[in-house]
């Protein structure tokens, strides 16, 4: 053939796939570094969105002061660019990144196989008029399964289409389906589920375990504000610094210890309120004396209490005699004593507050200060008191509960899940905050939350765990501070010292009777 014949049409091709291939290849680097870019862009887009409001300010000072020192060092800025590089071009690998997208192994077919099986005697119908179904005996995982990832080769977040058919409003239906996959993605932890009706995803995640062993402390609180516990940082949109168990004792009991960021689930009473009563039912031992101490504890701060521990046993002997404690009573009479006087109270403040707006005034301090009553276990004085032919102390409750708000009265109730059918109506009705704790079913969470947990079964239940509700907010997972009975010997020392430092100063002498 001659030198100068014309090039074929296959040999074009060719060369301009090399050409291509070849400028592909001399621009890699850059293909890498832009992409690295866009991923670093990507994270701090995701830092900004889940950092609190009230760091973001902080934040941006931080990044600025750098900046500026950066641009005042030698070869500062030269140095800040070669950085950058190196960590777009880390972050720019084709398998690199932070968020690192796995090839699936065998195993992790296999898992996912195995979970679309489980799910299929759920899903799955007969004669089902779909021409291929989503979930049958013989198919496969790939078109029901969105989108997974796996962490040190375990499940760690799934999201799955179900089918139209699915009574997904049903809670019952719901929990068998949450119980099999948390039993197909491995048992030890726990997972959120969330059901989304309009495009039937349900979408399971991983959880980390809260935090454990965080102590009573002074918490960063307003006025009005209660820490009930703490939840997951997603839940919430703020945090507390709290020292951290472990911290306070290296530091000795209270001693400077390190700080650490924890988001709360925080409950606010007052006037302005929209939940002012907080119940709470527990299986026993699951800390809710300790819940109620809890929040006795931060309620001293700004008010006074009056508690009543109905079997005696829930440990508020050490607040009596201390300020801002009006009693602690454990008899039937003495607990209906200090309730009558609630009610009056209660009357007396709504009455000084309908006085002043008369005249134009201001409500007197001592008509809404806070007041808080915390009453633990009364079922059990319920009970004496039917058999003794006595008035109800629950029913004393009424008038605060249905009055309180106004009147600057908070009511607690904590209760046990089976002695849960002895609280009256009001106690039923009024406390719109709501916990439950320990390990509880389902359907007890739904009875007392009004709603389900959006977690599954809880592998281990440490005590002071459970959920809570504001309203008709969303359900959070909760973990109490630990708040011991300072006299209860199994309590760890550090934990005892905390709450020992928490409480008000005497008003008499030790032993010299409870104040009343
Ligand atoms: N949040 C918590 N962190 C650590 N330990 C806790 C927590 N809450 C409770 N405990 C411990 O669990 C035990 C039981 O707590 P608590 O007495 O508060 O439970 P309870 O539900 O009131 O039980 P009961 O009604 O049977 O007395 C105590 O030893 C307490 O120290």
């Amino acid at each position: 053939m001659s030198r100068w014949a014309p090039v074929s049409w296959w040999s074009a091709r060719d060369a301009v796939r090399v050409g291509a291939g070849g400028v592909l290849d001399v621009l890699h680097p850059l293909l890498v570094m832009a992409r690295g870019l866009g991923r670093l862009a990507a994270l701090g887009r995701a830092w900004w969105a889940r950092t609190p409001r009230e760091r973001k300010g902080p934040g941006l000072l931080a990044v600025a002061a750098c900046g500026v020192g950066v641009w005042l060092l030698p070869y500062g800025p030269a140095l800040a660019g070669l950085a950058l590089a190196g960590a777009a071009a880390w972050y720019g690998r084709e398998r690199g990144g932070a968020v690192q997208e796995e090839t699936l192994g065998g195993d992790e077919v296999e898992r996912l196989h195995t979970v679309y099986e489980a799910l299929v005697p759920y899903f799955a119908r007969e004669a089902d008029p779909a021409g291929e179904p989503l979930y049958a005996y013989d198919g496969t995982w790939e078109r029901a399964v969105v989108d997974h990832a796996f962490r040190a080769g375990r499940l760690s977040r799934l999201l799955v289409r179900y089918p139209a058919f699915f009574p997904d409003g049903e809670p019952g239906e719901r929990l068998r389906i949450e119980r099999v996959l948390a039993a197909k993605a491995g048992r030890g932890r726990e997972y959120r589920f969330e059901w989304d009706e309009e495009r039937n995803l349900l979408e399971m995640t991983a959880l980390e375990p809260l935090p454990t062993g965080i102590p009573a402390q002074p918490f960063v609180t307003g006025p009005g504000e209660t820490v009930l516990g703490f939840t997951d940082g997603a839940a919430v949109r703020r945090t507390v610094p709290v020292l951290t168990g472990d911290a306070r004792e290296a530091g000795g009991a209270g001693g400077a210890g390190e700080l650490c960021d924890v988001p709360p689930v925080v409950w606010r009473t007052g006037p302005r309120s929209t939940e002012p009563h907080l119940l709470v039912v527990g299986t026993a031992g699951a800390g809710a004396s300790s819940l109620v101490r809890s929040v006795a504890l931060q309620a001293l701060r700004r008010g006074e209490v009056v508690v009543v521990d109905g079997d005696g046993g829930g440990g508020f002997s050490c607040l009596a005699g201390r300020r801002g404690v009006l009693g602690v009573e454990s008899s039937l009479t003495g607990a209906l004593a200090s309730l009558e006087w609630v009610v009056r109270e209660t009357e007396r403040r709504l009455l000084a507050a309908s006085r002043a707006r008369q005249h134009g005034a201001e409500v007197p301090q001592d008509a809404r200060s806070p007041l808080w009553v915390l009453l633990d276990r009364p079922a059990v004085l319920s009970h004496l008191a039917r058999a003794e032919g006595r008035p109800d102390p629950q029913e004393l409750l009424r008038v605060p509960l249905r009055h309180g708000r106004a009147a600057g009265v908070t009511v607690v109730v904590a209760e046990q899940f089976e002695a849960a059918e002895e609280l009256t109506d009001a106690v039923l009705a009024y406390p719109r905050a709501r916990v439950v704790l320990g390990a509880t079913t389902g359907e007890q969470v739904f009875s007392v939350l009004g709603a389900s947990a959006p977690t599954g079964p809880v592998p281990e239940t440490p005590a002071g765990r459970g959920f809570a509700r504001l309203g008709t907010g969303p359900v959070l997972r909760l973990q109490v501070p630990a708040t011991p009975d300072p006299s209860d010997e199994t309590a760890r020392e550090s934990e005892r010292a905390a709450v020992r430092a928490l409480l008000p100063e005497p008003v008499r002498a030790p032993g010299a009777g409870q104040a009343t």
